[in-house]
């Protein structure tokens, strides 16, 4: 692992250097790796881990759309396409990722065909966590490790066809047969992973809830929505607040930040900007403390995970997610972004 200096904290890693692909290889060269689920971190790991050339298959319940792009990638039933609980008595490392939820319903299917010295890995440290919502608790005898890619699996995908590489955090969980590290930092590494950083499933899982829910996703659409409504509540028209809010941070300011920091980006505006910038993040900071208080709470507490759970397990859960992303996508602010999006140069 090589050390290095986080802010202050000195923390190891896993990069690629010290753990090469061929290495990787080495370790999971007998290895039969069944990804079970093909939603959006199935394609993204399976595709990256058969283009370094890994053993793959993948389970998939057959007939529907997942099925469908399973066999437009490339993956052939009957060789390295099966119905799930196929791929699961083939695999001896199964990477369990259904949705959440749904892991909780095959769980039973699963364990049976965990035998002594296979692999059970996930890629969030939910489902073992919150075994007492879950159920889920894996034998003794099998080893169980997490890679998490820190990103969405369309990301992982397109960043390692780009040659790049998105950050995964990994964990061990329980080592059934002295090995379950080198697989799991092998994975991690044949799944695309940029660098890998050591955590455990606890601390994945409330960091991970946290920062969906926060500025990953929940926060920035509170925080857009906010300003956009003070905007336009003050005579702007929608391009002027949308440009004002959402397209300009995503096309030139965000990708600054991206390259080399905040104070880097702040640098490369005006001064009046960075002296209004400097005076008022710390009062966003402290307006909405609170609000990450009370959501790393009802993280902690498993509240998260139940509500999760719970709405998720639904038999219409896919129609009422798909209700309310409707409702994203039809307000005023998405769908003139809309617009804005189409009279980029790039797109025309
Ligand atoms: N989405 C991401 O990019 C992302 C990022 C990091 C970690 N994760 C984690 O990876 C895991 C997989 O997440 P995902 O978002 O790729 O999953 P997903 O919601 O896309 O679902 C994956 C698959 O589960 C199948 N499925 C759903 N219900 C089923 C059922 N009852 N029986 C059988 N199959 C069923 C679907 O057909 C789909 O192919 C989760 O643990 C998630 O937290 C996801
Ligand atoms: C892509 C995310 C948000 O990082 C992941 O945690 C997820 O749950 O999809
Ligand atoms: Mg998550
Ligand atoms: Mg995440």
């Amino acid at each position: 692992m090589a050390k290095l200096n986080f802010g202050g904290v000195e923390e190891e890693v896993v990069t690629r250097e010290e753990f090469p692909l061929e290495k990787a290889r080495e370790v999971l060269s007998s290895e039969t790796i069944a990804v079970i689920g093909y939603g959006v971190q199935g394609p993204g790991q399976s595709l990256n881990m058969r283009d370094n050339g890994f053993n793959v298959i993948v389970g998939q319940r057959k007939g529907g759309k997942s099925w469908d792009k399973a066999v437009a990638d490339g993956f052939v039933p009957g060789e390295t396409l099966f119905e799930i609980e196929e791929a699961l008595s083939k695999g001896t490392v199964i990477c369990y990722l259904l949705s959440d939820a749904a892991q909780i319903e095959l769980w039973p299917t699963v364990k049976k065909h965990l035998t002594p010295g296979k692999a059970l890995y996930f890629s969030h440290g939910f489902g073992a966590t919150y075994k007492d919502q879950t159920g889920i608790v894996p034998p003794a005898d099998v080893d169980v490790f997490l890679v998490a890619p820190k990103g969405s699996g369309t990301s992982l995908r397109r960043m390692f066809v780009e040659g790049k590489g998105l950050n995964s955090s990994f964990a061990i969980f329980q080592d059934a047969t002295g090995k379950a590290r080198e697989k799991c930092i092998a994975m991690g590494i044949g799944v695309g992973s940029g660098y890998l950083f050591e955590t455990d499933f606890y601390r994945e899982v409330t960091s991970d809830l946290t920062g969906e829910r926060g500025t990953l996703m929940g926060a920035i659409q509170g925080i857009f929505a906010a300003q956009y409504e003070v905007l336009r509540s003050n005579g702007h028209s929608p391009s002027e607040a949308f440009n004002e809010t959402v397209e300009e941070l995503t096309q030139s300011l965000m990708p600054l930040v991206a390259e080399n920091g905040m104070d880097w980006m702040y640098a490369n505006c005006s001064t009046t900007a960075q002296r209004g910038a400097l005076d008022w993040w710390k009062p966003f900071r402290d307006a909405t403390k609170p609000v990450f208080e009370q959501l790393y709470n009802s993280v902690k507490t498993g509240n998260e995970a139940k509500i999760s759970i719970t709405r998720n397990s639904q038999p219409d859960y896919r129609v009422k997610l798909e209700e309310e992303l409707a409702e994203l996508r039809e307000s005023e602010m998405w769908r003139a972004g809309k617009t804005v999006r189409s009279l980029r140069p790039e797109n025309n």
